[in-house]
């Protein structure tokens, strides 16, 4: 297998010998590139996400340059993979700094120098590149709900994993830091060949910033592509029971234009 390509195949994962995700395969990641998972609430997005992070038993295959990531210790597996929750922690009496430091030194990945000022040092790269180095000396718990979010994203990305996983990365930010985030996110991936996978709702953002594209639907694959193969009208349909179109703009980029949500949706998932 190609040096770094991540490969799920077959992969079904649950809770409580119910199956949320059944015998579910992706495209073939190579380093470097970005994959958007999309589709309803209840899909299986987030539970695929933690499977694939190690975090609850699956069946099948998840290899990452050849070595298989099921069964392996978790350390092992979280030493290779990152992931970012949906959720943030809450009340921890931590500056950003130390945040981000700790997350760094809790697993230490592969290569990293274990002197304190390299790592710090790290931590304020990582930092300055999200924009938000004016926040290191705030604690934890007086952020706003974006700003945690965005600490959260510094915790993830200072480890340059070599899969990053990120469960609506961008859900509580505002207009300007959600293209930062994304824009930052794929030049990370490209620069480290760090391999990323984040579930999003916003379908514009995906289309604009993914290789690739996988909708969820009822814990299966509805559509998998490049954004043009996989959002189209009738995938929009059948995935989200809305009536929309999907345009190319002046710039080049996908535009979802919802005419109509048909009367009764399905609601089987939630
Ligand atoms: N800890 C849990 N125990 C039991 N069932 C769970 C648990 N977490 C999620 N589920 C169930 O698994 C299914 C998929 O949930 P999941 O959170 O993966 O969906 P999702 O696609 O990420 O949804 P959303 O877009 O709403 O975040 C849902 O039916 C949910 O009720």
């Amino acid at each position: 297998m190609e040096a770094g390509v991540l490969r799920v195949r077959d992969l079904s994962t649950g809770y409580r010998n119910r199956d949320v995700v059944r015998g579910l395969s992706l495209p073939d990641l190579a380093a470097g590139q970005t994959l958007s998972l999309l589709g309803p609430n209840a899909a299986g997005k987030s539970t695929l996400l933690r499977a694939l992070a190690g975090l609850q038993p699956a069946r099948g295959s998840i290899e990452l340059g050849g070595t298989e990531l099921i069964g392996l210790p978790l350390a092992e597996h979280a030493r290779r993979v990152t992931y970012m929750p949906q959720t943030l922690p809450q009340r921890v009496a931590l500056t950003v700094l130390e945040a981000v430091i700790g997350a760094l030194r809790a697993t230490p990945p592969e290569g990293i120098e274990h002197g304190t000022d390299a790592i710090t040092r790290r931590a304020v790269e990582v930092l300055e590149r999200i924009g938000i180095a004016h926040l290191a000396m705030e604690g934890l718990d007086h952020l706003s709900g974006g700003q945690r979010q965005l600490a959260s994203l510094a915790q993830a990305l200072v480890r340059r994993p070599r899969v990053l996983l990120l469960d609506e990365p961008t859900s509580a930010l505002d207009l300007n830091y959600q293209l930062r985030v994304m824009q930052l996110v794929r030049e990370a991936a490209r620069e480290w060949g760090m391999t990323v996978i984040m579930v999003l709702h916003d379908l514009a953002l995906a289309a604009r910033w993914s290789d690739r594209i996988v909708l969820l639907s009822h814990g299966t694959v509805a559509a998998a592509g490049n954004p043009v193969e996989a959002l189209t009208p009738d995938v929009l349909a059948r995935v989200y029971n809305v009536r929309a179109r999907v345009e190319t703009c002046s710039r080049g980029t996908l535009q979802i234009l919802v005419d109509d949500v048909f009367t009764a949706p399905d609601k089987e998932d939630t």
